[in-house]
C-alpha cells in the first residue's frame, strides 16, 4: 500500500498508538514515525522494543514537521497536550485523537489550534483491556470502524486523506456529529462498561460472604464482565466525566428496564421475561448476521499482563 502521510507523530504510547504504530509499519502509510510519551519509563521501553522509529523527550521534538499529528492520551488531558503541542505544530498539518468521547475533546482542544491546522477528531471502535506500549498490534483496527468527526469548514482532501490511513490500517471508516457520535457510544461501550465495574464490583462484595467461591465458579458470562472491566481505570474515569450527559441519559434508561424486570421477576411475570429476552436475542442475531461480532481477536495477548 502506498505511502499516505511523509511523517506521524505519536503523542502518548499506549494501546491505541502502539496498534496504531504497527499497523502503519505493517503497510508502508507513514515515512517516519516519532513518539512521545510523558513518562521516560515508557520512552524507554518504546526503544527498547522499537516502538516509533524515533522516541522524542519532548513533545515539540515529536511533533516537529510531522504532517500529521495523533494525540492518544486519556480525554480528560486532551485540552492540556494540545495547549502544550500547538505552537510547535507545522502550518498545514493535520491533528488528529483517538478519544473515546467527541464533544468534550473537541470543546477542550479547538481554542488551542493556530490557524492553518487541520483538526479532525476520530475515534477507531477496537481496543482491549490492556494498556500501555506493549499491548499493541497490528492486527486491532482490522475490519473495526473508524469514526471521523470533522468540524465544520474542514478540507475535503484533509479528511480523505486520514481517512486512507484508517482504511490502510484496516478499519472501515463513517463520519459522524459529535453529539451523535456520543450518544451512539453511551449506548454501545460507555454504559456497558460502567455495568461491567458495577457486576464485577457486587460480586466483590458478595466474594466476603462466599469466600472464594465467585472466582472459583466463575461462569463465562461472569468472566466477560470481568475482562472489561479490568480496563484501564485512568481512561473509564475520563470517559464518564467527558460523556457525562450521554451516559446519564442511558443510565437513567437502564435504570428504568432494569426497574421492570424486577418486578417481573418478583410477580413471577414469565412472559415479559420471555418477550424481553426474545427481542435481546434477536439483536445479537443482527449483529452477527451483520458481520459485526466485535470480540476482540485475542492474539495470545490475554496471556501477556
Ligand atoms: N483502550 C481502548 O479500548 C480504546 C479504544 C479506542 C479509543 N481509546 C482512546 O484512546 C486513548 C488512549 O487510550 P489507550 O487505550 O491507548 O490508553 P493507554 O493507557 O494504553 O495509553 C495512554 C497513554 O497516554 C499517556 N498519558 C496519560 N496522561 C498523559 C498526559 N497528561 N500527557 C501525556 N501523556 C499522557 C500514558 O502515559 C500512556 O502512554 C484514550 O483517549 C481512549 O479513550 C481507547
Ligand atoms: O474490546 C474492548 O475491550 C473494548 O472495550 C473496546 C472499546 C469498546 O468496544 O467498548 C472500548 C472503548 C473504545 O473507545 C472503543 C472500543
Amino acid at each position: 500500500m502506498a505511502q499516505v502521510y511523509e511523517r506521524v507523530a505519536l503523542i502518548g504510547l499506549g494501546l491505541i498508538a502502539s496498534s496504531m504504530f504497527w499497523a502503519m509499519k505493517r503497510s508502508g502509510l507513514a515515512g517516519e514515525i516519532t513518539g512521545y510519551a510523558r513518562s521516560a519509563e515508557t520512552r524507554d521501553t518504546a526503544r527498547e522494543i522499537g516502538l516509533c522509529d524515533r522516541v522524542c523527550d519532548t513533545m515539540a521534538e515529536a511533533v516537529e514537521g510531522a504532517d500529521l499529528v495523533v494525540l492518544c492520551v486519556p480525554v480528560g488531558v486532551m485540552g492540556a497536550v494540545a495547549a502544550e503541542l500547538a505552537p510547535a505544530l507545522k502550518t498545514g498539518c493535520t491533528l488528529t485523537d483517538v478519544g473515546s468521547v467527541k464533544a468534550d475533546v473537541i470543546a477542550q482542544v479547538s481554542p488551542h489550534l493556530p490557524e492553518g491546522v487541520h483538526f479532525i477528531p476520530g475515534h477507531p471502535l477496537a481496543g482491549t483491556e490492556h494498556s500501555g506500549p506493549r499491548s499493541g498490534f497490528a492486527e486491532l483496527f482490522d475490519n473495526r470502524w473508524c469514526l471521523l468527526v470533522p468540524v465544520e469548514g474542514t478540507a475535503p482532501e484533509a479528511v480523505a486523506q486520514l481517512r486512507s490511513l484508517w482504511e490502510g490500517m484496516g478499519a472501515n471508516v463513517e463520519e459522524m456529529d459529535a453529539e451523535h457520535h456520543d450518544l451512539v457510544l453511551a449506548v454501545t461501550s460507555h454504559t456497558p462498561h460502567l455495568i461491567a465495574y458495577t457486576m464485577v464490583g457486587v460480586a466483590d462484595d458478595l466474594r466476603r460472604v462466599t469466600d472464594s467461591e465467585v472466582v472459583k465458579y466463575s461462569a463465562a458470562g461472569f468472566r466477560d464482565f470481568t475482562r472489561i472491566a479490568a480496563s484501564d481505570p485512568t481512561m473509564w474515569r475520563d470517559v464518564f466525566l467527558s460523556n457525562k450527559d450521554a451516559t446519564l441519559e442511558i443510565l437513567g434508561r437502564f435504570t428504568e428496564e432494569l426497574f421492570a424486570l424486577q418486578r417481573a421477576i418478583r410477580r413471577g411475570d414469565g412472559d415479559h421475561l420471555h418477550a424481553y429476552f426474545t427481542r435481546t436475542r434477536a439483536i445479537r442475531r443482527g449483529i452477527i448476521e451483520a458481520g459485526q461480532d466485535t470480540a476482540a481477536p485475542d492474539f495470545g495477548r490475554s496471556a501477556k499482563k
